[in-house]
Order: structure tokens, then sequence, then C-alpha cells
């Protein structure tokens, strides 16, 4: 790890040498998109007017906060117990340098379950949208911290042109007004700081007052009980992310009947929470 620069830095310098090696694909790869069915609406579907919390469901090797996560390298049989238990989405973190993730994952997974994926990725090019999409992606995440202003509102044009729905990822308040003003459906509020990797789930609890209650708000990070999704329920979560804590357990579907055990719950309203 090089340590002048910070590893969001080291990141985003490997994702431009990622997409340098597109770069001879893209005319390729707009044919093979052209031959695709569009458009894709699934992820906000399963998300949107749900009776419960959502629950978006992770497959993540490692992270660059904990190193190697869980027993499950098998991203087929980890994700088929994540949708025997209920998952509404299935979350794949294909970053290779610090997450060990793989494109290979979301495309094997693509070919074994039929719930929305999201492809969660450091996303800074048109050609990665592509190359999501190629590969069975329903969502792309694009994190609104690590992406100049002009570079975000283009790639968020660029999500609706092609037909797949964005995550636009926040964690405080100018990156919601930015969200915002973009016409952003789905909100994503990262408990998680990327830059410190600290987790508190008083983020979500900050910020969802500021979200209007049309948009699909996601919590993501740092989600480990029912008291949290309830919690977060009441206060006007459409859905929670989860990962490490399914990620570590040695029966993943027991955990998630644990974590939706008392999901049934209305959504609470945002500004004016009412806790029974
Ligand atoms: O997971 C990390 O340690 C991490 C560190 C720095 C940037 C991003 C990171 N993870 C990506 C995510 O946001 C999480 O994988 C996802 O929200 C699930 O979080 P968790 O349930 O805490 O694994």
């Amino acid at each position: 790890m090089n340590r002048n620069l910070s590893w969001l830095d080291q990141i985003i310098a490997s994702k431009k040498e990622e997409i340098k090696k597109l770069l001879p694909l893209h005319s390729k790869m707009e044919k093979e998109l052209s031959e695709l069915s569009m458009p894709r609406k699934a992820f906000s579907a399963a998300l949107r007017h749900k009776k419960k919390m959502g629950l978006i469901a992770e497959f993540k090797r490692s992270s660059p906060s904990i190193g190697v996560i869980g027993s499950s390298t098998d991203p087929i049989l980890q994700v088929s117990k994540y949708r025997k238990a209920g998952a509404d989405c299935i979350s794949v973190l294909t970053e290779e340098k610090f997450f060990n993730g793989s494109l290979e994952d979301l495309k094997k997974i693509r070919q074994s379950v039929k719930l929305p994926l999201l492809r969660k990725d450091f996303i800074i090019h048109e050609l990665q949208i592509l190359q999501s999409i190629l590969a069975g992606a329903d969502a792309i995440l694009l994190i609104v911290s690590i992406l100049p202003v002009k570079d975000f509102f283009r790639l968020y044009s660029y999500c609706m042109q092609v037909g797949i729905e964005p995550l636009v990822e926040v964690h405080d308040e100018v990156e919601i007004e930015r969200a915002l003003e973009a016409g952003a459906s789905i909100i994503g509020i990262n408990n998680r700081d990327l830059r410190t990797f600290h987790v508190d789930l008083l983020v979500s609890r900050r910020l969802l007052p500021l979200i209007p209650e049309d948009k699909i708000v996601v919590s993501e990070s740092g989600i480990s009980s029912s008291d949290d999704l309830c919690d977060l329920r009441m206060r006007g979560a459409d859905a929670v992310l989860v990962g490490e804590f399914l990620m570590r357990q040695e029966d993943p579907a027991k955990a998630i009947a644990d974590l939706l055990s008392r999901s049934f719950l209305p959504r609470g309203t945002r500004k004016s929470p009412i806790f029974g």
C-alpha cells in the first residue's frame, strides 16, 4: 500500500488503469448493449412500496477495514442462501484490489439467481457502467464523495440513457443536496466513512429527515441486528444493505431470518418519526 496516497486515491488510480484497458472495447460494448432488451427497473421495484423493510444482501469476500471475511468463498452457494432466506436484492462487491472481488463473481451470480443485482464498485467512467450492464447488473453504485460534481451529473445522466438504475451513495448533507439536484430516486446512506472506515448508524438517523418521502432510501453498512433494522424502519428507511454481518455467518439464512424477524413494520415518516 502506497503510504503517500490514501487508499481511496489508490482505488481511483487502479480504476483509471482498468478503464484504459476497456477503451479499445468501447464500440464492441456499445454494440452488445444495443442488442440487449431494456429498460431495467427491477432494483427499485424490489424496494419500493414494500410492506416490510427491504434487504439487500451483499457478497463481499474481503474489505480494507477488516481483511478477509467469512467462511464462504462460493458466491453461488452464499447468494442462494440469501435468496431462500428472503433477500430482495443482491449486492456484489466486484472491486479486486482491496476487496478481492471480481466481475466474474457478478457474472456467476447473474447466471444463478433472478433477484435484482447491484454492482458495488468504484464507478468513475461510462465504460464501467456499460461493463456492469453486460455483466448482468440491474443497478450500479454512484458514490458522490469520490466523483467531481460534473462527473457525477454526467454519469447519472448516462445511467438514465442506457437504462441502469444508479444507487446514489451519500454520507453527509452536502452530498444529499447533490443527489437530489441530479434527480436521484434511490439514495444510499453509507454509515461508513469511506476515508476513515468509521461506521456509525447515527449517520442514517441524522440524514434520513433530509430526504423527501418519495425517494427510496437504503441504509448501508454496520447493520447487524433486528433492533438496528427496526430503528431504521421507524425513521423512514425503505431498505438496508448488509454485508459483513451476513458474510461472517455459518448460517446466513438464520441470520437473515433473525434480521427480518420484525421487519413487517410500516415505514415511519422521516421528518417526524413516531416510536411506539
Ligand atoms: O467494507 C468496508 O470495510 C469498506 C471500507 C471502505 C469503503 C467501502 C467499504 N465497503 C463497501 C460498503 O459500503 C459495504 O460493503 C456495504 O455497505 C456493507 O457494509 P457492511 O454491512 O458493514 O459490510
